[in-house]
């Protein structure tokens, strides 16, 4: 499972993307230490602010099956640029993923950006900030 594999699944995830007050379809796909993939769509709801974006989707469907490590994650949609996550998907990713994660985002005409975890949540909190010695 490569990079562009791991992006065509994020592709075909992002069919099942629910959204009909947006209308703006994600996908994404995490690929974990163990070589299984967890596929996820944003998932909106009439209440806007309950709306889960993709990537949230896939890392905890990932997470309540047991999987703590991941070596990628690829995003997907149909935007100018590498569709950039949220900031909530953000400080999420930052709960799980390490520096060695590869984050791939991109949209349907497959340009590409690899991107960290320290590029794109920077100073981030984490549990260990709560450990004051
Ligand atoms: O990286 C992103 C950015 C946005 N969305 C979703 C949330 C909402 O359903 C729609 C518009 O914000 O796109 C994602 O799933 N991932
Ligand atoms: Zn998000």
């Amino acid at each position: 499972m490569n990079q562009d594999e791991l992006i065509n699944l994020a592709i075909e995830a992002r069919e099942m993307a629910y959204t009909p007050y947006s209308k703006f379809n994600v996908g994404a796909a995490l690929r974990t230490k163990s070589g299984k993939v967890y596929t996820g769509c944003n998932i909106e709801n009439a209440a806007y602010p309950v709306t889960l974006c993709a990537e949230r989707v896939a890392i905890f469907k990932a997470i309540s099956e047991g999987e703590k490590e991941f070596e990628a994650l690829a995003v997907v949609a149909d935007t100018n640029r590498p569709v950039p996550p949220c900031g909530s998907c953000r400080q999420v990713m930052s709960e799980f993923f390490t520096e060695e994660t590869e984050i791939y985002i991109t949209n349907l005409q497959l340009n590409t950006k690899q991107t960290t975890m320290e590029e794109i949540l920077p100073f981030s909190f984490q549990s260990d900030d709560m450990n004051k010695k």
